[in-house]
């Protein structure tokens, strides 16, 4: 990406110690005024942020390999989507689309209808977070299905109300201590290249087997499953086991629901990423990327599904905000305009390479993985797979004290995620991939 006309300078600077004095008062101040409960991957507090950067409060830039979690995919100040709020806010900034509706819901319908896969007829219900909508996506399968089991996938993310912690799978810090949890929730083993070495159809057939002996399908809504999963540590499925399961639901009568909040929104190098291996979902669920920043969730659903509910059975107070309806009009014509797909692919084809070589010449990376922009290495013992966290916490602080965000996941909390800005220009992440590369030489001699 070299032809965009940025509005902060696209640089790696610390100007200061990590934390610098503003972000130390502001931690101060934090520390008395909010919960302890919300954490943070870093010490620092923005100021602002542009393109493939975040400036702090002490002026120090970093470039920002997190896109505030997959999330500002055009950037954090897009120009297109930034007029588009300001314009929509100056008319109105809420009338509730269940009391006054308003035309920028049904265009976001509409657009979604049309990008999702699938030629099917389908509606969209608009929703304020991923968990929000994962909530209501297996609230319509249990409700056109008349059954009421739900199937969810070891390593999965869903979100951090009850029902969906119940479908996530790890515990610390996501549900420790929150139980109960909603019942009716099975988990199955999935698809894990690195770790089961089993091919795409013996890990599905692993999984239908066991679905067949402890549910049946005569009392299973609905399988969710994140076609790459995401805070369980970016983990793509073998070839075959997504196609495998899809095909098995839509023979048994049984709604597949892709949750792409993490995926979606060409991040993978396509507009979702169940079209890799052509899927059609019965029920898509969207966030993150979908609105350049501003909250908004969504499901997009055959419409034999989306319209068994009783008028006023789906809903909300703010769901489908006006605002953030603009703003996910105009990202979504960015995303058309710079072709953002392929500027997904473009990067994975440019840095997926290169860390495989860090792989090769450092020992402590057990898997180079990925799609598109949604790339990750598992960090491992060298000549193990015994997962390595510690090392991994490491590294994630060494390139932040370099000037490079970078976001950790996964199960054993021994994963390092990339997901850039689609924004961000070549010489950017050139330089951050270098950084990294840089900082796994330096952990290898931890070790
Ligand atoms: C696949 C998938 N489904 C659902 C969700 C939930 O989306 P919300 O918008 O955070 O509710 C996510 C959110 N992932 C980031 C969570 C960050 C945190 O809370 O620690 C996801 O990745």
């Amino acid at each position: 990406m070299t032809d965009i006309a940025y509005r902060l300078a696209q640089q790696r600077s610390i100007v200061t110690a990590l934390p610098g004095p503003r972000s130390a008062v502001l931690a101060h101040r934090r520390g008395q005024a909010v919960a302890a409960g919300v954490g943070s991957a870093v010490p620092v507090y923005a100021a602002d942020a542009d393109g493939g950067v975040i400036v702090d409060v002490d002026g120090n830039s970093f470039i920002d390999l997190g896109s505030g979690i997959a999330v500002t995919t055009v950037g954090a100040a897009n120009p297109e989507v930034a007029a588009a709020v300001a314009e929509q806010a100056r008319r109105f900034t809420h009338t509730c689309f269940m009391v006054t509706p308003y035309e920028g819901y049904i265009e976001v319908a509409e657009q979604l209808a049309a990008l999702t896969p699938g030629a099917h007829d389908k509606r969209t219900v608009l929703f304020n977070s991923g968990a929000e909508a994962v909530e209501n996506a297996v609230k319509v399968a249990r409700l056109a299905t008349g059954k009421t089991a739900v199937v969810a996938f070891d390593h999965a993310y869903h979100g951090r109300t009850n029902l969906t912690m119940a479908l996530t799978a790890k515990s610390m810090p996501y549900k420790a201590r929150f139980g109960p949890f909603a019942p009716e929730v099975y988990r199955m083993p999935t698809s894990y290249p690195y770790r089961d070495r089993l091919t795409g159809e013996l890990a599905a057939r692993r999984a239908i087997d066991q679905i067949d002996k402890q549910i049946g399908a005569e009392s299973l809504a609905a399988i969710i499953i994140e076609p790459i999963q995401g805070e369980g540590g970016f983990i793509t499925p073998a070839p075959g086991f997504l196609p495998a399961l899809a095909d098995w639901a839509t023979q048994h009568g049984v709604v597949f629901i892709a949750d792409e909040v993490q995926t979606g929104f060409a991040r993978t190098g396509a507009w979702f990423a169940s079209e890799h291996e052509q899927i059609e979902p019965d029920i898509i669920v969207m966030a993150k990327g979908i609105a350049g920043g501003m909250p908004l969730a969504a499901i997009t659903g055959r419409a034999e599904l989306l319209d068994a509910v009783h008028p006023g059975g789906l809903g909300g107070t703010y769901g489908g905000n006006p605002v953030s309806c603009a703003a996910a009009l105009a990202t979504l014509h960015t995303m058309h305009d710079l072709d953002l797909p392929a500027r997904a692919r473009a990067i994975e084809h440019a840095i997926k390479p290169r860390l495989q070589e860090s792989a090769d010449r450092t020992g402590v990376i057990g898997d180079v993985r990925g799609r598109g922009a949604m790339l990750a290495i598992e960090i491992v013992h060298p000549g193990t797979t015994d997962p390595d966290p510690d090392l991994t916490t490491w590294i994630a602080a060494e390139a932040l004290a370099r000037g490079v965000v970078l976001l950790t996941c996964g199960t054993h909390s021994n994963v390092i995620r990339l997901l850039p800005p689609l924004v961000i220009s070549d010489d950017l992440l050139d330089e951050a991939i270098t950084v990294l590369d840089d900082v796994l030489h330096a952990a290898a001699g931890r070790r």
